[in-house]
């Protein structure tokens, strides 16, 4: 049984179309992120989840439990940092999670769990006076009552200082280790990659891709960046290699220095074209796909090679105008 399917999920709201036919399994034990930029569908997603949105088509269940026909027994055993969460504050840390534990009817050592998220010393101190790291380690706290058998977490690491981002990394894995499934959403890309199993990519509400961070990476694989040292250096050079098949951006980074994205198998055609002007090849050196680069490549189109070269071409420095005089 899967902890969590979506089946061909689609959101409308009036003219927005907030997802797009979302098909998605999360399996059971699993720490799998949840990718996208800003609007892409993360926090619609999680609302359906939850029941707080119903789809427009579709359907998704937790634990094998419809969330719509079952939302009651799936958010007994679901717990829950939302995006848009709500505090008392007039009450306390430990009202709060004394709440959350009667509602999940859970027996849970309050003091532990605070204890868990780093609030024991403010157990006693109503939220109205907390910072925003200690709401959202609140907030957690309320999350892990009841060893949930799924944690959803929306963005959990808002708003924590570097320590609490770790703990928080530190308690997704605990949790898992535990047994639980972990799905969360970020756009921090070191925190996705530092925990997850898999990670899933939402674009424009639809899903791009689903694997784990290597693969997606390998599957770039065949985008290449390549740094070149060119003597002398101009716009021929960039124009030569930007027609080469397979490139897709040149980026002139000053300094007789130029960075090339292109497929794998055109870097030696890149190297030919540079020789083919004449100028001579000082240096050259191939990057591996940084993280951002691979959330770009997911997220945005293409780059257009062509505008790219132009707009990225400064107007020639006199460093570089000595070195071609
Ligand atoms: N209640 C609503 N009414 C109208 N449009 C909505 C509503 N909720 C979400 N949308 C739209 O649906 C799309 C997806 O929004 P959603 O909040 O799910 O994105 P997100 O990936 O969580 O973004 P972010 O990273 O900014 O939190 C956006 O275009 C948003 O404007």
């Amino acid at each position: 049984m899967n902890a969590i399917e979506l089946s061909n999920v689609t959101k409308r709201y009036g003219d927005v179309t907030a997802l797009d036919d979302v098909t998605l399994s999360v399996a059971e034990g699993e720490i799998f992120g949840f990718l996208g930029p800003n609007g892409a569908g993360k926090s619609t997603t999680i609302d359906i989840l939850l029941d707080f949105v119903r789809p427009t088509a579709g359907s998704a269940s937790v634990l094998g439990r419809d969330v719509q026909a079952d939302s009651l027994a799936v958010r007994q055993r679901v717990g829950v940092l939302p995006d848009g969460y709500h505090l008392y504050d007039r009450l306390t840390a430990r009202q709060h999670l004394e709440f959350a534990a009667d509602s999940k009817e859970a027996d849970d050592d309050i003091g532990a769990v605070l204890e868990r998220v780093g609030l024991a010393d403010a157990a006693d101190r109503t939220a109205g006076g907390f910072s925003k790291g200690m709401k959202q380690r609140l907030v957690l706290a309320m999350a892990l009552v009841g060893e949930p058998d799924v944690l959803i977490l929306d963005e959990p690491t808002t708003g924590l200082d570097p320590n609490g981002a770790r703990r928080m990394r530190e308690i997704i894995r605990e949790e898992r280790d535990r047994g639980a499934t972990v799905f969360f959403s970020s756009h921090i890309l070191e925190q996705v990659e530092a925990v997850c199993d898999r990670v899933g990519i939402l674009r424009d509400g639809r899903i791009v891709a689903v694997d784990t961070i290597d693969a997606l990476r390998g599957a770039l694989d065949s985008e290449a960046r390549l740094t070149l040292a060119v003597e002398p250096m101009g716009d021929e050079v960039i124009a030569a290699i930007a027609a080469v098949e397979g490139v897709s951006s040149v980026r002139d980074d000053g300094d007789e220095r130029l960075s090339v994205a292109c497929e794998e198998a055109a870097k030696t055609a890149v190297l030919a074209a540079v020789e083919a002007t004449g100028a001579r090849l000082l240096d050259f050196d191939t990057e591996d796909v940084s993280l951002e680069e691979l959330f770009a490549a997911y997220t945005q189109d293409a780059p257009d090679a062509s505008a790219e070269t132009a707009a990225d071409t400064p107007a020639v420095d006199d460093e570089a105008t000595e070195v071609r005089a």
